[in-house]
């Protein structure tokens, strides 16, 4: 019996896993879609044609990025639909909007117009009734410096080019984002309770805390 039987998960449970960069969604997103057999859909950043000029220069890359990334969340929003739910989704749409878009605008690396047509653009798609929201948004959560230290230990090359005050604002942003985030539930996890790498057999609680939130949040699915 895998993990889903027996916590009694629906097979057409959408779960989308947020967080700041390096904090370990990718990871959780393998082990939760492995103990559910659900599909996973990540984030393709090797085949990013805008990440590595975007870390080189915000200015001039920001508006283009963000719209690449909305189109490629958005895609793979069609297909997690296409195949009727069943999916673990490495990060959230919101954040595009939420942190990175927002972030870069008020550092004044988005002009003011680029962001107007950006937010424009994702509202049009994602703020409306005929968007299907994740059933739940897993928040993962922990100090920042475990964090840089595995953005370090994963070593992409342009994130270690980054300064660190980046990833210190992100991490102050995201506990804002996440305290009025009201799209669809929540389930925070610190990554200081759980650690997935040394103790695999953990997902077995992650799963239950899960199905635990998800059983709490029916009634908001009928
Ligand atoms: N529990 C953990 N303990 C130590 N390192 C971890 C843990 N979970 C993830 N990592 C490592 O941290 C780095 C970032 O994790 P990743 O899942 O890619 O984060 P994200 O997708 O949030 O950017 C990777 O090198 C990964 O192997
Ligand atoms: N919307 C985004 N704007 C700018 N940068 C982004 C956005 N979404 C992801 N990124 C960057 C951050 C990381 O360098 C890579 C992958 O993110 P990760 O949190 O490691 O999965 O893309």
């Amino acid at each position: 019996m895998n993990l889903r039987e027996k916590y009694q998960i629906p097979a057409q449970t959408v779960i989308t896993i947020a967080g700041t960069v390096g904090v370990g969604k990718s990871t959780m997103t393998q082990a939760l879609a492995d103990a559910l057999h659900f599909r996973t859909s990540f984030e393709k950043v090797d085949t990013n044609p805008y990440l590595d000029k975007f870390y080189e220069d915000f200015a001039k890359w920001s508006f283009h990025l963000q719209v690449y990334f909305l189109a490629e969340r958005f895609k793979e929003q069609k297909r997690i639909f296409e195949y009727g739910g069943g999916f673990i989704q490495d990060r959230s749409i919101y954040e595009d909007t939420g942190i990175f878009a927002k972030m870069h605008y008020d550092k004044g690396t988005m002009t003011p117009i680029d962001y107007e047509t950006y937010t424009n653009l994702f509202d049009a798609m994602v703020m409306t009734p005929y968007f299907p929201h994740p059933d739940l948004l897993v928040y993962l959560e922990g100090p920042i410096d475990s964090i840089i230290d595995r953005i370090h230990a994963r070593g992409r090359d342009m994130e270690q080019q980054t300064p660190h005050d980046y990833w210190f604002e992100m991490h102050e942003r995201y506990e804002n984002w996440i305290n009025n985030f009201n799209a669809c539930p929540v389930l925070r996890i610190n990554i200081d309770d759980y650690d997935l790498k040394k103790d695999p057999q953990v997902v077995d609680t992650i799963v239950s805390r899960i199905a635990h939130m998800l059983a709490q949040t029916s009634h908001l699915r009928k």
